[in-house]
């Protein structure tokens, strides 16, 4: 069987890195490497793209827009990992397991979208509960998140490893004007007609990332159940073999009275977990940002396009 040519444009930040890592190990894969010093030369970029069955673009959004614009092989499928396109007409979003159909839209799909990382945990856990019917669609949402500073890409790293600031010892709220960047995908892909409120909080840890999403049980329809919302997300994510559902008020995750954020790296996994008491409920989903959050999501993608998905690289 002939290989699958793959282009990683920005192959040197953190996301480009790690789609390198993934895929330098498998035989049906050949990488197109761009020269170090050349690898922001546009002719050099626009002759690899073109000579790509498969290109992720590892870039910030402006130079991702400015990528696909210097494609014209029809063959070529791009998978971006900037926030770019994500609810743009014509992309496919690249979270297999967003719906039943989602699979076969990537097969077909030319352009797809990788997911931002906030938002694909935030979807995951939410979007089953809105198809249930649990979650009424014009529910007003909030969401809060805990990330590692790689979430920040090559300078939020350096920021952090250079050390000697204390401010970077403890978590940090950010997104503070209440508009972070992944509102629009988080709407647009659980079919919630609100943008949540949604505020991150960054902290003193490479990787590892947990949104919660807070839920008042009156607020949902009427006979809601802490029971029945994990029985919602238990049966859509049934046989999916990147998400796994955690029993009911996991005790595992509290054994010491403590969530443990970075309990996903390394892994290609979402953790679900449903907790509640009488009155409310949290259900909570754990990822890498660099494994499912980002590279690992990107290949993931790129091996169900290729109808591979089962068992490579992941
Ligand atoms: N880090 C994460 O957890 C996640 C990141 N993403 C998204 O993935 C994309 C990449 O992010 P990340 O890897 O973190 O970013 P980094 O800053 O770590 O890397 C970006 C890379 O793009 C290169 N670059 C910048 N402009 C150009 C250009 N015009 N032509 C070619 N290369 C260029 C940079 O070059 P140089 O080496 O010179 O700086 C750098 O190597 C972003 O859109 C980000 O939003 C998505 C999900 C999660
Ligand atoms: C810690 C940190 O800054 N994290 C980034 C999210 C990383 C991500 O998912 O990136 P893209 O949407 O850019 O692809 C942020 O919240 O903006």
């Amino acid at each position: 069987m002939a290989s699958t040519r793959v282009f990683v444009d920005g192959h040197e930040g953190t996301t480009g890195l790690r789609i390198h890592e993934y895929l330098a190990a498998r035989p049906d894969i050949e990488l197109l490497v761009i020269d170090s010093s050349k690898r922001k030369d546009v002719d050099e970029r626009r002759r690899l793209l073109n000579a790509a069955d498969v290109a992720f673009l590892c870039l910030p959004d402006a130079a991702a827009v400015e990528a696909v614009a210097l494609i014209d092989n029809p063959n070529t499928c791009v998978i971006d990992a900037s926030t770019a396109h994500r609810t743009q007409a014509g992309w496919a979003f690249g979270l297999p397991e967003l719906a039943p159909g989602q699979r076969a839209q990537l097969r077909q799909a030319k352009r797809i979208a990788n997911p931002g990382c906030h938002a694909s945990a935030f979807i995951l856990a939410v979007r089953p509960l809105v198809d249930a019917g649990l979650l009424p669609a014009d529910a007003r949402v909030t969401a809060n998140s805990i990330t590692g500073y790689s979430g920040g890409g090559k300078s939020m790293i350096a920021q952090y490893e250079t050390g000697g600031d204390a401010k970077l010892l403890s978590p940090r709220p950010y997104a503070l004007s209440l508009t972070h960047k992944h509102q629009p995908e988080m709407a647009a892909h659980t079919g919630l007609r609100t943008p949540p409120l949604f505020q991150p909080i960054v902290g003193p840890f490479y990787k590892g990332l947990t949104v919660s999403v807070p839920l008042h049980l009156v607020d949902l329809k009427p006979g809601t159940t802490p029971e029945l919302l994990h029985a919602a997300l238990a049966a859509r994510y049934s046989g999916e073999p990147f998400v796994r559902v955690l029993p009911l008020r996991d005790a595992d995750a509290l054994k010491d009275g403590f969530f443990d954020v970075q309990g996903c790296n390394d892994t290609n996994r979402v953790d679900i977990f449903v907790f509640a008491s009488e009155r409310h409920a949290m259900v909570m989903a754990r990822l890498d940002n660099l494994g499912k959050g980002a590279s690992g999501a990107a290949v993931q993608s790129m091996n169900v396009h290729l109808g591979c998905e089962e068992g490579l690289g992941l």
